[in-house]
């Protein structure tokens, strides 16, 4: 659908060639008892990715609005799933898909068990924006890089607010 709605579906075959998924089971423990607010589940941060599948029907969730002013509460609605653009993504789309912050919240006293599928390029793979969707409107946002370089990247970097930026950027986005 994305690939069509930019028509580059052309690089739809080989992309997945280059892609692999990983379902994840996560689980969060409840906030101390001693804590009256919520408790951090997950950090807010954007998924090193490019899609994630969430379900949708647990509590807790929360994205940023587009504006970054709040918090909003996502799902849950039985039977539903969430979808992030991942940070790969959102490079090889030359930044035209947006990247939702999110974050875990945590209330009450159960744990709470989730699972997340996540589509993402194969290490070796490098992440590029195919040239259609690069011009004098459109200048190019990031190098084009591998994939296993970028999460190395992430991962010693950890803290940093745009690990996508900060690694690959090539203008102010
Ligand atoms: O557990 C959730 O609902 C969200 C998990 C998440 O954001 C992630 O694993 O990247
Ligand atoms: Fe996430």
């Amino acid at each position: 659908m994305i690939f069509e709605s930019y028509g580059v579906e052309k690089y739809l075959e080989s992309n997945v060639k280059d892609s692999e998924t990983a379902i994840h089971l996560i689980k969060y423990d409840p906030p101390p008892t001693n804590q009256p607010a919520a408790g951090v589940g997950a950090n807010p941060h954007t998924d090193k990715s490019l899609l994630t599948i969430l379900d949708f029907n647990l509590p807790g969730l929360e994205v940023l609005s587009k504006d970054q002013s709040q918090w909003l509460p996502v799902g849950p609605r039985p039977g539903a799933f969430t979808i992030f653009v991942g940070d790969q993504l959102k490079a090889w789309s030359n930044g035209r898909l947006h990247i939702a912050p999110h974050k875990v919240s945590m209330r009450g006293e159960k744990e709470r068990y989730s699972y997340a599928l996540f589509a993402s390029p194969k290490n070796e793979a490098v992440v590029e924006a195919p040239k259609e969707l690069v011009d004098e409107e459109h200048p190019l946002l990031f190098r084009p890089f591998k994939n296993m370089d970028f999460l190395r990247f992430y991962y010693s970097n950890i803290y940093m607010d745009n690990a996508l930026q900060g690694f690959a950027g090539l203008a102010v986005n």
